[in-house]
């Protein structure tokens, strides 16, 4: 059967303080799931649509909850290859409203040991959108290998990829790999935040006139909307007003409401709005992945004038 969008990427167990308190001195803490690409996978599925994900875990008790949540969701993780040798990959949030400071125990991890080898396994004519980000180029030598591979092998799918910038795991790597990953793509999310960090620019224009090739750019500006830039043609869609619990996620559920609305053929504008509603479900929420909107109320706003969309304030209990 055909999958609609297949994700790769790495998935750690994330851990997230159980009690209020300096996180030094928590000693309870929930394990979830973290991730971005999965992340993707997991909105994809809870929009009705068929995804997969695919990635390494290790032989122990976080792989086998990680895979176990993320196929919860309806993903397709038969493609999850189980390491006997690396672990999976931990990822500690420290709790915060005003942002997402993140620890992470990846290197050497699982994913981290995927190469391209992994396409010759890959069922990448059955997949409609295959959907990359640019944390996999920066986990090992070998996932660059994959990346470059990827992007560069000859496709009946489209290629979507996600800046993703994560400082962190640049420390000791060149990141200028990532404007030839991105220019490879079809459909580029590009934060304008990190566009500044990474190339020093942040205006939509600037980042076209950097990367002229993808078909499709999406550039999302935070709480004030996404630019979608298409030939020459540029769009603005404010973002919708947000009762924000956690930021951390909400880019992922844009980029999987945005693809989700581009694979149902919808108008430039509906396909913003798509991603803004998803994103939504994750702003409210302390986990990447959080409860849909109700139906009626997405349908409505869809469809709704730019001064409804303008005034619409999406709280925590929207059912
Ligand atoms: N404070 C906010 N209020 C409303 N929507 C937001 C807010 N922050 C983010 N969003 C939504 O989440 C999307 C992604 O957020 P952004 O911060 O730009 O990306 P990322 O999470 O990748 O850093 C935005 O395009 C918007 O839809
Ligand atoms: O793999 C990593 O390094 C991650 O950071 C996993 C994160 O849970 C998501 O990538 C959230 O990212 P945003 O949607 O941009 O807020």
């Amino acid at each position: 059967m055909r999958t609609d969008v297949l994700c790769l990427g790495e998935t750690m167990a994330m851990f997230v303080p159980a009690e209020p308190g300096p996180p030094a001195e928590v000693t309870t803490w929930h394990r979830t799931v973290g991730g971005a690409e999965s992340n993707v996978a997991c909105h994809v599925a809870a929009l009705g649509l068929r995804s997969a994900w695919v990635s390494a875990v290790g032989d122990d008790a976080f792989g086998t909850a990680v895979t176990a949540a993320v196929a919860s969701f309806g993903v397709d993780v038969s493609r999850v290859a189980v390491d006997q040798d690396r672990p999976t990959g931990l990822y500690v949030k420290e709790r915060d409203a005003s942002g997402s400071p993140v620890r992470y125990y990846r290197r050497g991890s699982a994913a981290s040991g995927m190469g391209p080898a992994l396409l010759d396994e890959l069922p990448l004519d059955e997949v409609r959108v295959v959907h990359t980000s640019g944390i996999t180029p920066a986990l090992s030598d070998s996932c660059l290998a994959l990346m470059d591979r990827l992007v560069h092998r000859p496709r009946d799918f489209t290629l979507s990829f996600d800046l993703n910038w994560r400082p962190r795991l640049w420390a000791d790597r060149d990141p200028s790999v990532l404007r030839d990953l991105a220019a490879a793509a079809d459909v580029v999310f590009v934060g304008a935040d990190e566009a500044k960090l990474v190339w020093g620019v942040e205006e939509p224009g600037q980042i076209r006139a950097l990367l002229p090739e993808p078909a499709t750019l999406v550039v999302k500006q935070g709480a004030e909307g996404a630019t979608l830039v298409e030939g020459d043609a540029e769009l603005c869609q404010p973002a919708l007003k947000v009762d924000v619990v956690e930021p951390v996620g909400a880019g992922d559920a844009f980029a999987a409401g945005f693809l989700q609305a581009t694979l149902a053929g919808w108008a430039p504008r509906a396909r913003l709005r798509a991603g803004h509603l998803r994103a939504a479900t994750a702003l409210r929420t302390h986990h990447d992945v959080g409860p849909s909107l109700p139906p009626e109320y997405v349908s409505a706003m869809l469809h709704a004038s730019e001064a409804e969309w303008a005034d619409a304030y999406v709280t925590g209990d929207l059912s």
